[in-house]
């Protein structure tokens, strides 16, 4: 078994690191037992509500297994009132256009640094830029497979500006790269060419475009007085149908402070979300943990999303991302000793469930997880299984190994294997097919040229052509 973990960060609890940063210890006037009866009476939690039940009581050190088999349990029963047994996933491609990005979050090992990337550089680097054309070609490929949706982030390379006017913009500042982070395409060896040149190549023979999260439009945004609608809006036009609530990480600026300081901080990344929403698209919500943050953390990024899902109602799903530490600088530089262990998985996914009461749909990731522990999450509240995503790049760079893609078998397979329904989903959940295991070999229907054919991945997609091994023995 090649562990995307180590095996020993079972036991750690997320409060162990709590006095390196100056962060206040959880405690809460609240009693784990109130919180739990409060979630069996299905009474609104409160973020103290949350605290306890993340922390299984912050009374007692550590993760209480019984406690902690009590929270799965409602948050499983709650998940079978609330959307049933039908387990989603969606035929879906990543494309990273660039890994170039001079941010510097300290949980990041996706990004290189973007002066490797000048056209004078002699730098050596394993990152790539693609053109829009690649884009497209890529995306092409993939819509011949079956596919329906393409999932696309990005490093912030400092050529990158929305649409030509932007470039100007950006162009007139007396020093562009220290003021606003920006280098001309000219000054590289590949060109990006704009947002709006990529997402108008992505959008090709009605695949659904999931792209531009929270930081990446406000580096869209950058040196200019645009509101986040605005860009939103002109990205809408050029064909982008939703988009990724990445960048969350933990909505709490004293975390941000310590993990992402060159990043957005939370009242902007609401803001960008509201922008998305009222541009008319959906997004997903997100939160990356099991770093230096501590349950209380947690339970008040909850707490935003929710308060947001309040206001918009926009979010189709909420997608735990539990961090991946081996080659990170927060790790390699002895910041943090692991990732979160598999109880403190469990308690997010069943807390996500009972707290988040306005987000129907809550993901469980192979890709973080591995297959066996992505199915345990689905008893645990948890009720879509990602999607075949073909090729990744942000989790494998930091040391995961589950592999790439899976493909509808093995979804059919293990949906069934745990006695639920498998169903395959557009982005949006809207539409949805309900699979007969019996019935096969699986392949997508829902792509615009999805036929039922089962999916391969093409070896030069830089996939795994065996996705299962890097999974045959989790
Ligand atoms: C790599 S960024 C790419 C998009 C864009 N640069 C941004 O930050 O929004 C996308 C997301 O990947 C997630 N991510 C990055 N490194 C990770 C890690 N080591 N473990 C888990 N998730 C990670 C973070 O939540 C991050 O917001
Ligand atoms: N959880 C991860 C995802 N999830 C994205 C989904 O596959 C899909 O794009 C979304 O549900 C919208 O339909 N993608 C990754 O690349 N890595 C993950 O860890
Ligand atoms: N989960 C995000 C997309 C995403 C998540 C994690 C990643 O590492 C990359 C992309 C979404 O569905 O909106
Ligand atoms: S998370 Fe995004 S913004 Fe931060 S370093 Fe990685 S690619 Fe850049």
């Amino acid at each position: 078994m090649t562990p995307a973990r180590d095996p020993d960060a079972t036991d750690r609890d997320a409060t162990d690191l709590d006095d390196d940063f100056g962060f206040a210890e959880p405690s809460t006037d609240q009693s784990f037992e109130n919180a739990l009866a409060k979630a069996r009476d299905g009474d609104r939690l409160s973020v103290d509500d949350a605290t306890e039940l993340l922390a299984t009581g912050t009374d007692t050190e550590g993760i209480d297994p019984v406690r902690k088999e009590a929270v799965l349990e409602l948050a499983d029963r709650r998940r079978r009132e609330e959307v049933g047994d039908e387990v989603t996933f969606v035929a879906n491609l990543n494309n990273n256009v660039t890994t170039a990005c001079n941010t510097g979050c300290l949980f990041c090992n996706f990004k290189d640094s973007a002066h490797a990337f000048e056209a004078d550089s002699d730098a050596d680097h394993a990152g790539f830029t693609k053109t829009p054309a690649e884009s497209r070609e890529i995306v092409e490929d993939a819509l011949d497979m079956g596919v329906y949706e393409v999932c696309s982030v990005s490093g912030l390379h400092p050529a990158l500006a929305l649409n030509e006017e932007h470039h100007e913009i950006l162009r007139s500042y007396d020093d562009p790269e220290s003021e606003v982070n920006y280098k001309p395409p000219s000054a590289y060896a590949t060109d990006p060419g704009t947002y709006v040149d990529q997402i108008e190549a992505m959008s090709v023979g009605g695949i659904h475009v999931h792209s531009m999260t929270p930081e990446e439009a406000y580096h869209a945004a950058r040196g200019t007085d645009w509101d986040y609608e605005t860009v939103y809006r002109e990205l809408a036009a050029a064909g982008l149908d939703s988009a990724p609530g990445t960048a969350a990480e933990i909505l709490v600026d004293e975390v941000r402070d310590v993990i992402c300081p060159g990043k957005i901080r939370t009242d902007d990344w609401v803001a960008a979300m509201e922008g998305a929403m009222a541009a008319g698209l959906d997004t997903t919500s997100t939160m990356m943990y099991g770093h230096v943050e501590t349950v209380a953390h947690r339970a008040e990024h909850l707490g935003v999303i929710r308060d947001l899902q309040d206001r918009t109602g926009g979010i189709t799903e909420f997608v735990p991302l539990s961090f991946i530490h081996q080659n990170t600088p927060l790790y390699r530089h002895g910041v943090v000793d692991s990732g979160p262990s598999r109880d403190e998985d469990e308690l997010v996914v069943a807390v996500a469930r009972l707290f988040l009461d306005n987000v129907d749909h809550v993901q469980a990731s192979w890709v973080k997880s591995g297959d066996a522990h992505g199915l345990k999450l689905l008893n645990c509240g948890a009720d879509d299984f990602m999607g075949t995503i073909l090729s990744e790049e942000i989790t494998k760079r930091a040391g995961g190994d589950y592999g790439e893609f899976r493909s509808f078998d093995d979804y059919v397979d293990m949906i069934a294997a745990i006695g639920r329904t498998p169903v395959e989903r557009s982005t949006d959940y809207r539409t949805r097919r309900r699979i007969d295991p019996d019935d096969g070999p699986h392949g997508p229907r829902l792509g615009p040229r999805a036929d039922g054919t089962p999916m391969l991945p093409d070896s030069s997609s830089g996939a795994d052509p065996d996705g299962e091994s890097a999974s045959a023995d989790d």
